[in-house]
This record gives C-alpha cells, structure tokens and sequence, in this order.
C-alpha cells in the first residue's frame, strides 16, 4: 500500500539462481530545611517574574547550594519528610521529595522560574502556540477536560470522539461490531500497529489496567523487524481471522508504522482473509481488506487510506475496554492540582524542583524510575520516550545550543535488585532514583502470610523501603512517588502528573518539549540509505544483466552510484542484502570488504529499461 509516505518501497524480487559463497557529587550539600511557614513567607515575597532569570543557567546557584551533605540526622529527616510531603487525597497519591538535598535557598531561586513555568504553561491550556517550530498550539490537557478547550468546535470534536470511542469499544466487546469472516463470532484479539509514544501509552496502560482474563488480547507491532512481526501475527495463529487491528500514528506517516500495516495485510491476504467484499458495518459501506481501525490526525495519509479503504472506524484515539473515562478523571483531578501556583502544593513543579536540583538543570545526572509493582512494568518506558523525547534538545528557545535533556531507565523493584542497583549503590554516581509505590498488594480478601506475620507483599515494601535507605545512607537521592492501587484513575493521575512536570521543566530550561527534530534527522538519514539501496540494486543489476554476469566490487558499486564517499554504507547494505538472500557473493567475504565482488541473482529486465 504505498498511499503511506514512507522511506522504502518494496526491493525487487531477487530470487537467486546461482549457488552463492557468503561466509559468511557526590557534593556534600548544605541543608538549611526550610519549613512551611518560612517557606510560605519566600513565596509570597517572589514577584514577577523576570525574564532574563527564566532563561539563566543557574548552576551558579546550584553550585553555592550544592555544599554541604543530605541530611543523615533521623529526626531532622523526618521532619523534612512531614514538611514536604505532598498527599492528593481524592487521588490517594502521595509525593515525597525529601531524600532529594535541595535546599531553601535553591527554593527561593528557581521560585521566579516556576512563576515563568506556571505562566507558560496557563497560556498552553489557553491555545497559546507552544510549539512554535512547528507553530501548533498544544492540546492534550484539553482532551482530559475538553472544557478547557479555547474553542467550542474543539470542545464538540473532543467530547464526541470521546462518545465514538466509547461506543465502539463497547460495539466490539459486545459483538454488536464483528469480524467479517466470522458474522457469528466476536473479535477475541487486538494488533496495535505503532511505534513510540503511539505504542509505549498503550502498552503501559495495557500491562497496568487489562484484566487477567480480557474480552479481547492485545498484541503490539512497534517496530519494522520483521521477526518480530512474524511472531506477533504467527502467535495470532487461526485467530487473525477474529484480531482487529488498529493502526496508532498522529502523524500518519511514520515508515515503520506503515510497515507494519503493509505486513499485516500481507498476512490477511496470504491467509485468505481478503474482505473486499464486506459491506454494511455500521451503516457505512465498507470495501476493505483487512480489520482496520485507524488512529490518527485528520487528513493525515493513514486517515485518507482508511477512508479511502473504508476501515472499520478512523479515531484520533482508541480503547480496548479498560475504562478510558476514569483514566482521564484521574488526569484530569491531576492537572487540576498541578495548576497551583504554589511550588509545594503542586506535584509537578516539585518533580521539576527535584529534576532541576539532581541534574544541576543540565541533565548531569540519570532519572532511574524504579516501580515496585509488575504492572508498572512499562512505566519507565513509557517516561523514558516522554522525558527524553521531550527534553533531548540541541537548542533551547532563543536558539543558544544547550543540548538538554534527561536521561531516564528503569525496569521494576525488587527484579532490578538483582540487576543494577549493586551499581547505584556503590558505583558510579550518575543518577537519581524515582522509587513508584502501590500500597495495596493484592485486591482484598486475598493475602495470605507466608511466614508468621509477613505476607509477600511485604517483602516487596521491605525491598522498596530498603534499597531507599540503602541508596541514601550512600548518599544516593531519591523520589518516591505513592498511589493506593493500580487503577485506570491513578494510571492517568501518573501519566498527567509526569507530562506536566516535563512542561514545566521544559519552561525552567527554557526549551520547546513539544517537537522531535532530532528524530527526524534519524528518518531522514534512513531515507538516504534506502535510496543509497535503491541505486545499489540498480548498479547491481544492470552489471547482472549482461553476458557473462559482472560481479562488482564495493569500489566499482561506488563509483557507478556516483557515491565514492559511500562506500562503508555500501558494504553494509550488501551485507544485509548477501544475509537475506538478495545479494550473491561471487568472491570473498564479508569479514574482507576489499576481497568482495557481488551480484544479483536474478536480472530484471524491466528494471533495467524502465
Ligand atoms: O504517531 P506517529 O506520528 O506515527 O509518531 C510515532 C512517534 O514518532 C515520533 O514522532 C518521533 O519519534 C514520536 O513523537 C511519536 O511518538
């Protein structure tokens, strides 16, 4: 389906007909505690903020703040804990910042900058253009609370899809909406096809909310190995006949993505699922060929060839029964409360304060995200495309090259206790840990005592509250962020708490959270190499043509591509293409790049005089 945008098209077919030969700081910080009344007064003397302050580096700041040590006393700990503690009591959630050394001092100078960071952000929620390279306004609080939309059209559009959404899911898990070769059955599997933030968000809430027993699996496709994709449709087995497929790209052009659709369609055909002739779901006539729901912007390529195609249904987002609206509640509570102006009321702004202090605001250290609780699984994941993509800047917003950023990992408690926490404790000092905590173990009514007294939870707190101790008794800092459960309300108070901390802390650096252009130098490289390919076969063939064939070496290739310079990337595609079959070896091996002589298989004729 080549409607997609994309960096390749499909190579020709080279079935080879002749045998062929392939070899194969620790800095001791001072700590003047503040507390809630002296640090109320600094607040309410801050003013207004002062623009060139929001765009200083203050690692000046840090550095005077940074002397001295973390607090060891146990009763002065304590009462930095009680005094900073954050609790969102609806929510449940609870943020503890004390085992970060930040001191009253470094408060009181970065007050101004949050005053600048709550400002920016308010203008955001209004349609301001945060995002001015690619001069968009910045929406995604809005669709939590679609009131606060700066437009009713876009109130309507948000609500309605939200009912689209909803009613579909419920269609599908109901079996009002079924799979057209089966009019009898139900769809009993799912296949998300896509790649970064438009799969991390579903995995994550996948692994932390599907019930054990889900009316329909999820199976994801989030890149273009084809192993992986093999396995995902050959673990479908019979069942891609009863699998909806739901395709996840904002911009609708993402080449990986489109991939991963073109395989899955291969799949359905070569299956003898081809569905052109269905007609009538829902009312509206559809002649495609495959089980398809499209995610995406409006108008994008992916939009047009699900309309074109007539797929199942087009949203801008998606569900597969896990309760999206409590999801958006608890994002939605979230954001109300990172709306204060007030640095210690609000649990983003003191996540920035703890990132800005631990990474001396220039990423200097690793954000280690640590969940104790298996479902979390893909939390650290999911923030590390979220902090990274969004913090990982060369520029900031007046142009100066800053190369920001933070760099995040993670997996989950206790199972990294036997992996790399040996390192954090004792070896390098390169990071700070974000310890997530569940405090309901198991539903009610389920625990049982392993030992006299202990249950398993409990040994799953023991090793949380342990490796905190452990980690700062050796001066490691820490966060520790608590939610009662696991639920579709908490998992969206998470994911709106850390977007809104990556907002403001993206205001303190001074840098634009909301674009990706590193990533597309990335595509943009790759697109080079696959038409570098294109000219290769091209070379490869029409020396294949003649009689006798011509094998080519690597310098004849580059010359003929008009590509000298290439080499190295020459021998890499011939490499991958002798490795798959594509490429013959006539001499040499690849362990020998100048020893190689290389031809096709197979001549294309009609390549060669097109
Ligand atoms: O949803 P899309 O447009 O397919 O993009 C996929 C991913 O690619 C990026 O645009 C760049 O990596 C991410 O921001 C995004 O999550």
């Amino acid at each position: 389906m080549a409607a997609l945008s994309g960096l390749c098209s499909s190579s020709p077919s080279l079935k080879p007909k002749h045998d062929r030969v392939v070899i194969p700081l620790f800095r001791k910080y001072s700590l003047a505690f503040p507390t809630r009344s002296n640090y109320c007064s600094k607040l309410s003397v801050a003013g207004e903020v002062s623009a060139d302050l929001s765009k200083t580096n203050s690692v000046g700041v840090l550095k005077k703040a940074k002397q001295g040590g973390l607090e060891k006393d146990p009763k002065a700990l304590w009462r930095r804990y009680v005094d900073w503690l954050y609790q969102h009591k609806e929510l449940g959630l609870y943020l503890d910042v004390s085992r970060i050394g930040f001191s009253d001092e470094f408060v009181a100078e970065m007050e101004p900058r949050f005053q600048a960071a709550f400002k920016a952000m308010e203008d955001l929620e209004k349609g301001a253009i945060a995002n001015p390279d690619e001069g968009r306004m910045v929406g995604h609080y809005w669709l939590r609370n679609a009131k606060l939309a700066p437009k009713p059209i876009l109130q309507v559009q948000i609500e309605k899809t939200l009912d689209a959404v909803c009613k579909f899911a419920d269609d599908v898990i109901s079996g009002k909406i079924k799979p057209p070769s089966s009019p009898e059955g139900r769809f009993t599997q799912i296949l998300s096809v896509g790649i970064g933030g438009s799969a991390l968000g579903p995995q994550f809430v996948a692994e932390a909310l599907a019930p054990d027993n889900p009316p329909l699996k999820i199976r994801f496709i989030d890149n273009t190995d084809p192993d992986g994709i093999d396995h995902q449709i050959a673990q479908l087995g019979p069942e891609l006949a009863s699998t909806l497929v739901i395709v996840i790209s904002k911009s609708g052009g993402t080449p990986e993505t489109r991939n991963g659709l073109l395989e899955v369609q291969k799949a359905f055909r070569e299956a003898g699922l081809d569905f052109s002739k269905q007609v009538l779901i829902s009312g509206v006539a559809y002649l495609h060929f495959m089980q398809g729901v499209a995610i995406t912007q409006e108008n994008s390529l992916l939009d047009n060839t699900a309309r074109i195609e007539g797929w199942v249904a087009r949203f801008p987002m998606f569900d597969w029964g896990i309760d999206i609206r409590e999801m958006l509640v608890g994002a939605s509570m979230m954001d109300n409360a990172t709306r204060s102006r007030v640095l210690k009321d609000n649990p983003a702004a003191l996540l920035a304060l703890c990132w800005y202090w631990a990474c001396d605001g220039v990423g200097s250290k690793d954000m280690v995200i640590l969940p104790y609780k298996d479902s979390l699984l893909l939390f650290s994941r999911y923030l590390q495309q979220l902090v990274m993509e969004s913090l990982g800047k060369e520029f900031d917003l007046d142009g100066n090259r800053v190369n920001q950023g933070i760099s995040v990992y993670g997996n989950k408690g206790s199972t990294d206790q036997h992996a790399y926490i040996q390192q954090l404790r004792e070896g390098v000092h390169n990071f700070f840990v974000t310890f997530i905590e569940v405090l309901r173990d198991r539903p009610p009514g389920h625990d049982w005592e392993l030992e006299p007294g202990v249950t398993c939870g409990d040994y799953l707190f023991g090793m949380l509250q342990g490796t905190r101790s452990a980690l700062y008794a050796n001066d490691r800092e820490s966060v520790t962020v608590t939610v009662q459960e696991v639920t579709p309300r908490s998992v969206g108070a998470l994911v709106a708490l850390y977007e809104r901390a990556v907002g403001l802390y993206a205001s303190l650096v001074n840098i634009n959270a909301y674009h990706q252009p590193g990533v597309e130098a990335g595509k943009k490289a790759a697109g080079e190499v696959l038409a570098l390919q294109k000219r290769v076969l091209a070379v490869l063939n029409e020396a294949s043509c003649k009689e006798p064939v011509e094998p080519l070496t690597l310098e004849q290739m580059a010359e003929r591509c008009h590509a000298p310079e290439d080499i190295e990337m020459i021998y890499k595609i011939i490499e991958h293409m002798a490795a798959n079959d594509r490429a013959l070896i006539a001499e040499g091996d690849c362990g020998s790049p100048n020893s190689l002589k290389v031809f096709l298989g197979e001549c294309n004729l009609d390549e060669l005089y097109a």
